[in-house]
Protein backbone atom coordinates (compact mmCIF):
# COMPACT_ATOMS: atom_id res chain seq x y z
CA UNK A 1 0.00 0.00 0.00
CA UNK A 2 0.99 3.42 -0.83
CA UNK A 3 1.80 6.43 1.76
CA UNK A 4 0.70 9.05 1.93
CA UNK A 5 2.62 12.32 0.85
CA UNK A 6 5.13 14.10 3.29
CA UNK A 7 3.85 17.41 5.28
CA UNK A 8 1.86 18.01 8.71
CA UNK A 9 -1.88 18.78 8.80
CA UNK A 10 -0.78 21.98 11.08
CA UNK A 11 -3.29 22.85 14.13
CA UNK A 12 -6.44 21.25 14.15
CA UNK A 13 -9.23 22.96 11.08
CA UNK A 14 -7.47 25.74 10.63
CA UNK A 15 -4.72 24.17 9.22
CA UNK A 16 -1.97 26.95 7.98
CA UNK A 17 -4.94 28.57 5.84
CA UNK A 18 -4.14 31.85 7.66
CA UNK A 19 -0.48 31.08 7.14
CA UNK A 20 -1.04 30.66 3.58
CA UNK A 21 -3.45 33.89 3.31
CA UNK A 22 -1.02 36.02 5.34
CA UNK A 23 1.97 35.40 2.94
CA UNK A 24 -0.83 36.10 0.01
CA UNK A 25 -1.47 39.56 1.28
CA UNK A 26 2.53 40.11 1.88
CA UNK A 27 3.20 39.18 -1.59
CA UNK A 28 5.20 35.80 -0.31
CA UNK A 29 2.85 33.37 -1.60
CA UNK A 30 5.38 32.14 -4.00
CA UNK A 31 8.07 31.82 -1.68
CA UNK A 32 6.05 30.39 0.97
CA UNK A 33 5.20 27.31 -1.48
CA UNK A 34 9.11 27.57 -2.91
CA UNK A 35 10.07 26.85 0.60
CA UNK A 36 7.43 23.54 1.21
CA UNK A 37 9.34 22.23 -2.06
CA UNK A 38 12.52 22.68 -0.96
CA UNK A 39 11.16 21.08 2.63
CA UNK A 40 9.12 18.25 1.30
CA UNK A 41 9.15 18.05 -2.37
CA UNK A 42 6.78 18.71 -5.49
CA UNK A 43 4.08 16.91 -3.68
CA UNK A 44 2.84 17.65 0.00
CA UNK A 45 -0.24 17.51 2.28
CA UNK A 46 -1.34 20.07 5.03
CA UNK A 47 -5.02 21.56 5.47
CA UNK A 48 -6.30 24.34 3.74
CA UNK A 49 -9.89 25.76 4.16
CA UNK A 50 -10.73 23.14 6.62
CA UNK A 51 -10.02 20.08 4.70
CA UNK A 52 -7.07 17.66 4.19
CA UNK A 53 -5.33 18.54 1.10
CA UNK A 54 -2.54 17.94 -1.36
CA UNK A 55 -0.19 20.36 -3.08
CA UNK A 56 1.57 19.64 -5.95
CA UNK A 57 3.23 22.31 -8.90
CA UNK A 58 5.41 21.50 -11.81
CA UNK A 59 4.34 20.61 -15.60
CA UNK A 60 3.11 16.91 -15.08
CA UNK A 61 1.29 18.97 -12.07
CA UNK A 62 -0.40 21.30 -14.39
CA UNK A 63 -1.44 18.77 -16.70
CA UNK A 64 -2.73 16.48 -14.45
CA UNK A 65 -4.95 19.08 -12.86
CA UNK A 66 -6.42 20.32 -16.28
CA UNK A 67 -7.09 16.82 -17.81
CA UNK A 68 -7.92 14.29 -15.27
CA UNK A 69 -10.82 12.26 -15.75
CA UNK A 70 -13.95 13.94 -14.05
CA UNK A 71 -14.90 10.48 -12.16
CA UNK A 72 -10.98 10.92 -10.89
CA UNK A 73 -10.90 14.38 -9.81
CA UNK A 74 -14.07 16.89 -9.46
CA UNK A 75 -13.60 20.63 -9.58
CA UNK A 76 -15.66 21.02 -6.47
CA UNK A 77 -14.64 24.15 -4.87
CA UNK A 78 -13.63 25.23 -1.06
CA UNK A 79 -16.76 25.64 0.98
CA UNK A 80 -16.66 29.28 0.99
CA UNK A 81 -16.61 29.54 -2.47
CA UNK A 82 -19.56 27.00 -3.20
CA UNK A 83 -21.72 28.59 -0.17
CA UNK A 84 -21.59 32.39 -1.66
CA UNK A 85 -21.50 31.10 -5.54
CA UNK A 86 -24.01 28.40 -4.93
CA UNK A 87 -24.31 24.69 -5.68
CA UNK A 88 -25.25 25.18 -9.86
CA UNK A 89 -22.16 27.15 -10.97
CA UNK A 90 -20.07 25.85 -13.47
CA UNK A 91 -17.54 25.47 -11.39
CA UNK A 92 -19.38 22.97 -9.25
CA UNK A 93 -20.91 20.62 -12.36
CA UNK A 94 -19.20 17.76 -13.76
CA UNK A 95 -19.59 15.54 -16.58
CA UNK A 96 -22.66 16.47 -18.63
CA UNK A 97 -24.23 19.00 -16.47
CA UNK A 98 -20.97 20.62 -16.97
CA UNK A 99 -21.31 20.71 -20.62
CA UNK A 100 -24.77 21.29 -20.82
CA UNK A 101 -24.30 24.64 -18.85
CA UNK A 102 -20.89 25.40 -20.14
CA UNK A 103 -22.11 25.32 -23.95
CA UNK A 104 -24.47 27.99 -23.24
CA UNK A 105 -22.10 29.77 -21.90
CA UNK A 106 -19.88 29.75 -24.62
CA UNK A 107 -22.88 30.18 -27.23
CA UNK A 108 -22.62 34.28 -26.09
CA UNK A 109 -18.72 34.14 -25.38
CA UNK A 110 -17.42 32.48 -28.56
CA UNK A 111 -15.66 35.30 -30.57
CA UNK A 112 -18.34 34.60 -33.62
CA UNK A 113 -20.95 36.04 -30.72
CA UNK A 114 -18.48 38.39 -29.43
CA UNK A 115 -17.08 39.95 -32.79
CA UNK A 116 -20.74 42.07 -32.76
CA UNK A 117 -19.91 43.29 -28.97
CA UNK A 118 -16.69 44.82 -29.90
CA UNK A 119 -18.57 48.28 -30.61
CA UNK A 120 -20.29 48.06 -27.51
CA UNK A 121 -16.92 47.65 -25.53
CA UNK A 122 -15.42 50.61 -27.44
CA UNK A 123 -18.48 52.60 -26.34
CA UNK A 124 -18.33 51.90 -22.09
CA UNK A 125 -14.59 52.48 -22.48
CA UNK A 126 -14.85 56.25 -23.83
CA UNK A 127 -17.30 57.22 -21.94
CA UNK A 128 -15.13 55.32 -18.69
CA UNK A 129 -12.24 58.08 -19.93
CA UNK A 130 -14.59 60.75 -20.20
CA UNK A 131 -15.87 60.53 -16.98
CA UNK A 132 -12.62 59.58 -14.83
CA UNK A 133 -9.44 60.56 -16.92
CA UNK A 134 -10.22 63.54 -19.03
CA UNK A 135 -9.36 66.53 -17.44
CA UNK A 136 -7.46 64.78 -14.17
CA UNK A 137 -3.65 65.36 -13.47
CA UNK A 138 -3.61 62.20 -11.35
CA UNK A 139 -5.81 59.12 -11.34
CA UNK A 140 -5.86 55.77 -9.50
CA UNK A 141 -5.16 53.12 -11.80
CA UNK A 142 -6.67 49.86 -10.14
CA UNK A 143 -10.31 51.11 -8.36
CA UNK A 144 -11.01 52.73 -12.02
CA UNK A 145 -10.55 49.78 -14.01
CA UNK A 146 -12.65 47.43 -11.48
CA UNK A 147 -15.28 49.90 -12.30
CA UNK A 148 -14.58 49.76 -15.92
CA UNK A 149 -14.50 45.84 -16.14
CA UNK A 150 -17.72 45.89 -13.89
CA UNK A 151 -19.17 48.04 -16.17
CA UNK A 152 -18.83 46.01 -19.47
CA UNK A 153 -19.77 42.93 -17.65
CA UNK A 154 -23.39 44.99 -16.50
CA UNK A 155 -23.80 46.34 -19.70
CA UNK A 156 -22.89 43.53 -22.01
CA UNK A 157 -23.57 40.95 -20.16
CA UNK A 158 -26.91 41.83 -17.81
CA UNK A 159 -27.92 44.27 -19.85
CA UNK A 160 -28.03 46.84 -16.76
CA UNK A 161 -27.56 50.48 -17.84
CA UNK A 162 -25.60 53.00 -15.27
CA UNK A 163 -27.75 54.45 -12.81
CA UNK A 164 -28.92 53.77 -8.67
CA UNK A 165 -29.78 50.19 -9.11
CA UNK A 166 -26.38 49.24 -10.72
CA UNK A 167 -24.64 50.97 -8.36
CA UNK A 168 -26.30 48.66 -5.36
CA UNK A 169 -25.17 45.90 -7.34
CA UNK A 170 -21.80 47.05 -6.96
CA UNK A 171 -22.00 47.31 -3.59
CA UNK A 172 -23.11 44.02 -2.76
CA UNK A 173 -20.99 42.30 -5.10
CA UNK A 174 -17.81 43.83 -3.78
CA UNK A 175 -18.94 42.33 -0.24
CA UNK A 176 -19.51 38.66 -1.49
CA UNK A 177 -16.37 38.76 -3.05
CA UNK A 178 -13.94 40.05 -0.08
CA UNK A 179 -15.47 36.67 1.76
CA UNK A 180 -14.75 33.96 -0.90
CA UNK A 181 -11.44 32.70 0.15
CA UNK A 182 -11.76 32.78 3.62
CA UNK A 183 -12.20 29.81 6.65
CA UNK A 184 -15.51 29.28 6.52
CA UNK A 185 -16.79 30.16 9.76
CA UNK A 186 -20.57 31.26 10.11
CA UNK A 187 -20.59 33.75 12.85
CA UNK A 188 -21.74 37.22 12.61
CA UNK A 189 -18.39 39.28 12.72
CA UNK A 190 -16.77 37.12 10.14
CA UNK A 191 -15.70 38.32 6.40
CA UNK A 192 -17.65 34.98 5.32
CA UNK A 193 -20.83 35.57 7.10
CA UNK A 194 -20.93 39.21 5.46
CA UNK A 195 -20.81 37.61 1.95
CA UNK A 196 -22.97 34.97 2.23
CA UNK A 197 -25.66 37.67 2.83
CA UNK A 198 -24.28 39.87 0.44
CA UNK A 199 -24.46 37.03 -1.78
CA UNK A 200 -28.37 36.70 -1.10
CA UNK A 201 -28.89 39.73 -1.79
CA UNK A 202 -27.20 39.65 -5.51
CA UNK A 203 -29.09 36.26 -6.03
CA UNK A 204 -32.41 38.24 -5.16
CA UNK A 205 -30.98 40.93 -7.79
CA UNK A 206 -30.24 38.52 -10.26
CA UNK A 207 -33.58 36.63 -10.10
CA UNK A 208 -35.18 40.09 -10.36
CA UNK A 209 -33.69 40.86 -13.98
CA UNK A 210 -34.07 37.59 -14.94
CA UNK A 211 -37.93 38.16 -14.15
CA UNK A 212 -37.76 41.41 -16.41
CA UNK A 213 -35.60 39.89 -19.08
CA UNK A 214 -37.81 36.89 -19.48
CA UNK A 215 -41.00 39.52 -20.33
CA UNK A 216 -38.72 41.48 -22.53
CA UNK A 217 -37.51 38.37 -24.56
CA UNK A 218 -41.03 36.32 -24.49
CA UNK A 219 -43.61 38.95 -24.50
CA UNK A 220 -42.09 42.15 -26.24
CA UNK A 221 -39.67 40.53 -28.58
CA UNK A 222 -36.28 41.47 -27.95
CA UNK A 223 -33.59 40.08 -29.09
CA UNK A 224 -32.03 36.97 -26.99
CA UNK A 225 -28.52 38.28 -28.12
CA UNK A 226 -28.95 41.84 -25.99
CA UNK A 227 -27.33 40.07 -23.33
CA UNK A 228 -26.16 36.95 -21.47
CA UNK A 229 -29.06 36.66 -19.64
CA UNK A 230 -31.99 36.97 -22.16
CA UNK A 231 -29.21 34.28 -24.06
CA UNK A 232 -29.19 31.91 -21.47
CA UNK A 233 -33.34 32.06 -21.41
CA UNK A 234 -33.46 32.18 -25.30
CA UNK A 235 -31.54 28.51 -25.24
CA UNK A 236 -33.94 25.43 -25.61
CA UNK A 237 -33.56 21.93 -26.22
CA UNK A 238 -35.84 19.96 -28.70
CA UNK A 239 -39.48 19.79 -26.75
CA UNK A 240 -38.74 23.61 -26.56
CA UNK A 241 -38.00 23.56 -22.78
CA UNK A 242 -35.24 25.88 -21.41
CA UNK A 243 -32.54 24.04 -21.43
CA UNK A 244 -30.96 25.81 -18.18
CA UNK A 245 -32.84 25.40 -14.81
CA UNK A 246 -33.92 29.03 -12.99
CA UNK A 247 -30.86 28.34 -10.30
CA UNK A 248 -28.21 27.70 -13.11
CA UNK A 249 -28.64 31.00 -14.33
CA UNK A 250 -28.27 32.84 -11.62
CA UNK A 251 -25.65 30.94 -9.97
CA UNK A 252 -23.71 31.16 -13.15
CA UNK A 253 -24.18 35.02 -13.82
CA UNK A 254 -22.99 35.05 -10.51
CA UNK A 255 -19.76 33.34 -11.83
CA UNK A 256 -19.38 35.18 -14.41
CA UNK A 257 -19.11 38.47 -12.62
CA UNK A 258 -16.50 37.16 -10.13
CA UNK A 259 -14.38 35.72 -12.97
CA UNK A 260 -15.37 38.15 -15.80
CA UNK A 261 -14.62 41.04 -13.31
CA UNK A 262 -11.34 40.74 -10.88
CA UNK A 263 -9.22 39.11 -13.17
CA UNK A 264 -9.55 41.55 -16.57
CA UNK A 265 -8.87 44.91 -13.82
CA UNK A 266 -6.08 43.20 -12.28
CA UNK A 267 -4.35 42.19 -16.00
CA UNK A 268 -4.64 46.08 -17.86
CA UNK A 269 -3.43 47.84 -14.13
CA UNK A 270 -0.37 45.23 -14.48
CA UNK A 271 0.09 46.36 -17.98
CA UNK A 272 -0.01 49.72 -17.20
CA UNK A 273 2.34 49.76 -14.52
CA UNK A 274 4.58 47.63 -16.72
CA UNK A 275 4.37 50.33 -19.63
CA UNK A 276 5.53 53.00 -17.06
CA UNK A 277 8.75 50.57 -16.27
CA UNK A 278 9.51 50.06 -19.75
CA UNK A 279 10.38 52.43 -22.35
CA UNK A 280 11.22 50.58 -25.14
CA UNK A 281 7.98 48.25 -25.20
CA UNK A 282 5.87 51.40 -24.62
CA UNK A 283 7.16 53.02 -27.73
CA UNK A 284 6.52 49.87 -29.14
CA UNK A 285 2.74 49.60 -28.44
CA UNK A 286 2.46 52.93 -29.15
CA UNK A 287 3.63 52.82 -32.60
CA UNK A 288 0.93 50.12 -32.99
CA UNK A 289 -1.70 51.51 -31.41
CA UNK A 290 -1.34 55.17 -33.16
CA UNK A 291 -1.16 53.05 -36.56
CA UNK A 292 -4.41 51.89 -35.81
CA UNK A 293 -6.19 55.13 -34.74
CA UNK A 294 -4.54 56.79 -38.20
CA UNK A 295 -6.76 54.87 -40.29
CA UNK A 296 -10.02 55.54 -38.52
CA UNK A 297 -12.06 58.36 -38.86
CA UNK A 298 -12.83 60.38 -35.58
CA UNK A 299 -15.26 58.41 -33.39
CA UNK A 300 -15.21 56.00 -35.58
CA UNK A 301 -15.42 52.36 -33.18
CA UNK A 302 -13.00 50.07 -32.77
CA UNK A 303 -13.74 46.80 -34.89
CA UNK A 304 -12.49 43.53 -34.78
CA UNK A 305 -10.67 43.64 -37.80
CA UNK A 306 -8.72 46.43 -35.76
CA UNK A 307 -8.17 43.82 -32.94
CA UNK A 308 -6.42 41.12 -34.89
CA UNK A 309 -3.63 43.93 -35.82
CA UNK A 310 -3.34 44.62 -32.15
CA UNK A 311 0.00 41.07 -32.59
CA UNK A 312 2.42 43.23 -30.28
CA UNK A 313 -0.05 44.52 -27.72
CA UNK A 314 -1.48 41.25 -26.74
CA UNK A 315 2.15 39.81 -26.94
CA UNK A 316 2.61 42.32 -24.04
CA UNK A 317 -0.88 41.47 -22.60
CA UNK A 318 0.30 37.55 -22.71
CA UNK A 319 4.05 38.52 -20.59
CA UNK A 320 2.11 40.46 -17.89
CA UNK A 321 -0.35 37.48 -17.67
CA UNK A 322 2.67 34.82 -17.34
CA UNK A 323 4.82 37.36 -14.78
CA UNK A 324 1.77 38.26 -13.25
CA UNK A 325 -1.27 35.81 -13.26
CA UNK A 326 -4.54 37.01 -12.02
CA UNK A 327 -5.06 33.60 -10.83
CA UNK A 328 -3.00 31.88 -8.97
CA UNK A 329 -4.13 28.19 -8.40
CA UNK A 330 -7.04 26.85 -7.35
CA UNK A 331 -8.57 23.71 -5.74
CA UNK A 332 -10.07 20.14 -7.37
CA UNK A 333 -11.21 17.12 -4.87
CA UNK A 334 -10.08 13.77 -5.28
CA UNK A 335 -13.74 11.19 -6.13
CA UNK A 336 -11.49 8.31 -5.59
CA UNK A 337 -7.93 7.04 -4.40
CA UNK A 338 -5.42 8.35 -6.28
CA UNK A 339 -1.87 7.49 -7.11
CA UNK A 340 0.12 10.34 -7.76
CA UNK A 341 3.76 10.89 -7.98
CA UNK A 342 4.35 7.90 -6.17
CA UNK A 343 2.15 8.53 -3.28
CA UNK A 344 -1.56 8.52 -2.71
CA UNK A 345 -4.17 11.22 -2.60
CA UNK A 346 -7.27 9.48 -0.37
CA UNK A 347 -10.95 10.10 -2.10
CA UNK A 348 -12.48 13.43 -0.49
CA UNK A 349 -9.28 15.30 -0.02
CA UNK A 350 -8.03 18.22 -1.66
CA UNK A 351 -5.45 19.17 -4.86
CA UNK A 352 -4.19 22.59 -4.82
CA UNK A 353 -2.79 23.78 -7.39
CA UNK A 354 -0.75 26.77 -8.23
CA UNK A 355 -0.04 27.25 -11.89
CA UNK A 356 2.01 30.14 -11.60
CA UNK A 357 5.23 28.46 -10.92
CA UNK A 358 6.00 27.09 -13.94
CA UNK A 359 5.72 30.66 -15.35
CA UNK A 360 8.42 31.89 -13.23
CA UNK A 361 10.69 28.18 -13.85
CA UNK A 362 14.00 29.56 -15.66
CA UNK A 363 14.20 25.90 -16.94
CA UNK A 364 11.06 26.86 -18.97
CA UNK A 365 11.70 30.70 -19.56
CA UNK A 366 14.86 31.86 -19.63
CA UNK A 367 15.57 34.82 -17.40
CA UNK A 368 11.98 34.27 -15.95
CA UNK A 369 12.29 37.87 -13.97
CA UNK A 370 12.76 39.77 -17.50
CA UNK A 371 10.29 41.55 -18.61
CA UNK A 372 9.85 40.12 -22.37
CA UNK A 373 7.13 40.25 -24.56
CA UNK A 374 9.11 39.27 -27.61
CA UNK A 375 8.63 35.49 -25.89
CA UNK A 376 5.38 35.14 -27.13
CA UNK A 377 6.55 35.69 -30.76
CA UNK A 378 7.05 31.87 -31.55
CA UNK A 379 4.58 30.54 -28.94
CA UNK A 380 5.21 26.77 -30.13
CA UNK A 381 8.27 27.37 -28.18
CA UNK A 382 6.51 27.32 -24.65
CA UNK A 383 6.10 23.77 -23.63
CA UNK A 384 2.27 22.32 -23.16
CA UNK A 385 0.75 23.15 -19.82
CA UNK A 386 3.48 25.62 -18.35
CA UNK A 387 1.79 28.88 -19.54
CA UNK A 388 -1.69 28.48 -18.58
CA UNK A 389 -2.84 31.85 -17.25
CA UNK A 390 -6.58 30.69 -18.59
CA UNK A 391 -5.78 27.16 -17.24
CA UNK A 392 -6.64 24.49 -19.96
CA UNK A 393 -8.44 21.20 -20.71
CA UNK A 394 -12.30 21.14 -20.99
CA UNK A 395 -12.36 23.51 -18.08
CA UNK A 396 -9.97 26.32 -19.64
CA UNK A 397 -11.36 30.04 -19.52
CA UNK A 398 -14.38 30.27 -21.52
CA UNK A 399 -13.90 34.08 -20.97
CA UNK A 400 -10.86 34.31 -23.30
CA UNK A 401 -11.80 35.91 -25.99
CA UNK A 402 -13.70 38.71 -24.01
CA UNK A 403 -11.07 39.55 -21.51
CA UNK A 404 -8.71 39.69 -25.29
CA UNK A 405 -11.45 42.52 -26.32
CA UNK A 406 -11.78 44.34 -23.60
CA UNK A 407 -7.89 44.21 -22.48
CA UNK A 408 -7.31 45.36 -26.27
CA UNK A 409 -10.11 47.92 -26.63
CA UNK A 410 -8.96 49.74 -23.24
CA UNK A 411 -4.93 49.66 -24.35
CA UNK A 412 -5.59 51.24 -27.64
CA UNK A 413 -7.46 54.28 -25.98
CA UNK A 414 -4.93 54.62 -22.72
CA UNK A 415 -2.16 54.60 -25.03
CA UNK A 416 -3.45 57.15 -27.55
CA UNK A 417 -5.36 59.32 -25.49
CA UNK A 418 -2.74 59.67 -22.48
CA UNK A 419 1.01 59.50 -21.22
CA UNK A 420 1.78 58.36 -18.06
CA UNK A 421 4.08 58.15 -14.44
CA UNK A 422 3.88 56.32 -11.88
CA UNK A 423 3.33 58.45 -8.27
CA UNK A 424 5.59 56.26 -6.21
CA UNK A 425 8.13 54.41 -7.03
CA UNK A 426 7.16 51.42 -4.68
CA UNK A 427 6.77 48.22 -7.17
CA UNK A 428 5.33 45.81 -4.59
CA UNK A 429 2.02 44.22 -4.80
CA UNK A 430 -0.18 41.66 -2.39
CA UNK A 431 -2.36 39.02 -3.31
CA UNK A 432 -5.95 38.93 -2.08
CA UNK A 433 -6.19 36.84 -3.58
CA UNK A 434 -5.85 38.77 -6.87
CA UNK A 435 -3.10 40.34 -7.53
CA UNK A 436 -3.18 44.07 -6.15
CA UNK A 437 -1.02 47.10 -6.45
CA UNK A 438 0.13 48.55 -3.15
CA UNK A 439 -2.34 51.83 -3.09
CA UNK A 440 -4.07 50.35 -6.29
CA UNK A 441 -1.40 51.77 -8.51
CA UNK A 442 -1.78 56.04 -8.43
CA UNK A 443 -0.21 57.77 -11.82
CA UNK A 444 0.40 61.06 -12.85
CA UNK A 445 -1.19 61.81 -16.61
CA UNK A 446 -1.05 64.15 -19.15
CA UNK A 447 -3.40 64.13 -22.08
CA UNK A 448 -1.60 62.84 -25.87
CA UNK A 449 -3.05 65.20 -28.98
CA UNK A 450 -4.88 62.87 -31.18
CA UNK A 451 -3.07 61.82 -34.37
C1 LIG B 1 -7.42 38.10 -17.79
C2 LIG B 1 -8.60 37.61 -17.55
C3 LIG B 1 -8.90 36.19 -17.10
C4 LIG B 1 -8.08 35.23 -16.58
C5 LIG B 1 -6.58 35.30 -16.30
C6 LIG B 1 -8.90 34.05 -16.34
C7 LIG B 1 -8.43 32.84 -15.84
C8 LIG B 1 -9.21 31.69 -15.68
C9 LIG B 1 -8.68 30.41 -15.24
C10 LIG B 1 -7.23 30.10 -14.86
C11 LIG B 1 -9.73 29.53 -15.23
C12 LIG B 1 -9.67 28.02 -14.95
C13 LIG B 1 -9.81 27.69 -13.51
C14 LIG B 1 -9.79 26.19 -13.27
O1 LIG B 1 -9.31 25.38 -14.08
O2 LIG B 1 -10.28 25.81 -12.19
C15 LIG B 1 -10.92 30.28 -15.60
C16 LIG B 1 -12.19 29.75 -15.64
C17 LIG B 1 -13.32 30.49 -15.94
N1 LIG B 1 -13.36 31.80 -16.40
FE1 LIG B 1 -11.76 33.03 -16.65
N2 LIG B 1 -10.19 34.35 -16.69
C18 LIG B 1 -10.24 35.64 -17.17
C19 LIG B 1 -11.35 36.31 -17.64
C20 LIG B 1 -12.62 35.80 -17.69
C21 LIG B 1 -13.77 36.50 -18.21
C22 LIG B 1 -13.74 37.92 -18.81
C23 LIG B 1 -14.85 35.68 -18.04
C24 LIG B 1 -16.30 35.90 -18.41
C25 LIG B 1 -16.77 36.86 -19.15
C26 LIG B 1 -14.37 34.45 -17.43
C27 LIG B 1 -15.15 33.36 -17.09
C28 LIG B 1 -14.68 32.15 -16.61
C29 LIG B 1 -15.54 31.01 -16.27
C30 LIG B 1 -17.06 30.96 -16.36
C31 LIG B 1 -14.69 29.96 -15.84
C32 LIG B 1 -15.09 28.54 -15.38
C33 LIG B 1 -14.98 27.56 -16.53
C34 LIG B 1 -15.27 26.12 -16.19
O3 LIG B 1 -15.17 25.71 -15.02
O4 LIG B 1 -15.62 25.37 -17.13
N3 LIG B 1 -13.01 34.55 -17.24
N4 LIG B 1 -10.56 31.59 -15.88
Amino acid sequence: SQSLPPGSFGIPFIGQSLSLLWAMRANTAERWLEERVKKYGPISKLRLFGKPTVFIFGQAANKFVFTSDSSMISNQQVQSVRMILGDRSLLELSGEDHKRVRDSLVSFLKPESLKQYVGRMDGEVRKHLEMNWEGKQKVTVLPLMKTLTFDIICSLLFGLERGARRDEFVKYFQEMIDGMWSVPVNLPFTRYNRSLRASAMVGEMVKDLIREKRVEFEQKGASSHQDLITCLLSIRDKDNKQVLSENEIVHNVMLVMVAGHDTSSVLITFIVRLLANNPTVYENILREQEEIAKSKASGEFITWEDLAKMKYTWRVAMETLRMFPPIFGGFRTTLKDIEYGGYLIPKGWQIFWASSMTHMDGSIFQDPAKFDPARFENQASVPPYCFVPFGGGPRICPGYEFARIETLVTMHYLITRFTWKLCCNDDSFSRDPMPVPTQGLPIQIWPRKLV
